[in-house]
């Protein structure tokens, strides 16, 4: 499907000081006619230098859609944007010099080595041999990745590409990194490991910016986030004060033995503040967990539960009330 561009008036606008990226009134839309879809339906955004950003959402949310615009390879359709102070509809290659970008999908080449895939993308952004060279061995220190720098690509693990990629978006010393998703697929273990390492970035001073659609994820790495279902955001905040206003402090969460819910739910929902019936569990929202747990043991024979567990409110939690959809469908 063709990408639609609508004519838009020049806007004269600056983005506040400190505010790497300025959204306004930003939209994305695909095709025309009856075939038109919009991605991203009008978003406000700002990033401001230092902080960890995230957008959330189920897929399909429209987050990839409006990193690509941050991103410069794909053009907005309407509202106002600026990245590093300036217009990517003016100023594309300026920006992009000074962004990282990891994207959804690996684009190593496969076949020539780690310590290659540096140096050929250094060699993109005009640095001299030498320095790529260096500046190669140095992110592969970085990335835990030195002993493999003269492997193939295609024989490292997920979790070594994905990291080889976040040093790729690093060549250029980019003052802000843009991550889609950037542990999808990999295994715990090799997310964490992505996670510390973008944890020290962080400390030293890159501005991050990454889509994801794990709240662990989001609640772990992110100081701020928009939560955005079908192109809109549906709140925004600091992972705590985005639980602290749309949940409650606990969760209980009970879960049938005939994984019938609808029964239960009639019996659970005056034990709690908000009950939601999911198809393999009621939630009961609450602030006292264990007293609202005893109180559902208490009919446990009756309604033939098989478990009942106290958690932590989450941004799952958040996101539920919001759109009464869950992240992961
Ligand atoms: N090139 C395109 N042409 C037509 N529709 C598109 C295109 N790219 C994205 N879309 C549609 O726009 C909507 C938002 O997609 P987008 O990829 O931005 O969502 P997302 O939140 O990043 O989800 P995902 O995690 O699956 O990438 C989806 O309905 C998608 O099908």
């Amino acid at each position: 499907m063709d990408e639609t561009r609508d004519e838009r008036a020049a806007v004269a606008v600056d983005a506040p000081p400190g505010a790497l990226v300025f959204a306004r009134d930003l939209v994305k839309a695909f095709g025309e006619g009856e075939q038109r879809r919009v991605a991203v339906a009008g978003i406000d955004v700002e990033v401001r230098a230092g902080e960890a950003f995230g957008f959330l959402g189920p897929n399909g949310a429209g987050k990839s859609s409006t990193m690509r615009m941050i991103g410069c390879t794909s053009p907005a359709t309407a509202g106002v944007l600026r990245v590093l102070g300036r217009d990517p509809a003016v100023d594309g290659s300026q920006i992009r010099a000074g962004l990282g970008v990891v994207p959804q999908e690996d684009s190593l080449d496969g076949e020539l080595t780690v310590r290659d895939n540096l140096v050929i993308y250094g060699r993109y952004f005009g640095l001299p041999w030498k320095e790529c060279r260096s500046r190669a061995d140095e992110l592969l220190e970085f990335v835990q990745l030195a002993d493999r720098r003269d492997s193939r690509v295609d024989t490292l693990s997920g979790g070594m590409k994905r990291r080889l990629t976040i040093a790729r978006a690093l060549v250029n010393r980019p003052r802000l990194l843009l991550l889609d998703e950037p542990t999808t697929g990999l295994d715990p273990q090799a997310r964490h490991v992505v996670w510390e390492r973008l944890f020290q970035l962080k400390r030293s001073g890159v501005t991050l910016i990454l889509t994801t659609h794990y709240m662990d994820e989001a609640e772990q790495l992110c100081d701020r986030l928009v939560v955005m279902d079908g192109g809109r955001i549906a709140a925004e905040g600091s992972p705590r004060d985005l639980i602290a206003t749309h949940s409650t402090r606990e969760v209980v969460e009970a879960r049938p033995a005939d994984g019938e819910t609808a029964r239960p739910a009639e019996v659970l929902a005056p034990l709690a503040q908000r009950i939601e019936v999911l198809p393999d569990r009621v939630l009961l929202y609450t602030d006292d967990g264990d007293a609202t747990a005893a109180a559902v043991t208490h009919h446990h024979h009756e309604l033939n539960l098989a478990s009942v567990l106290v958690r932590r409110s989450s941004l799952e939690d958040v996101f539920l009330r919001l759109t009464g959809r869950t992240l992961v469908d």
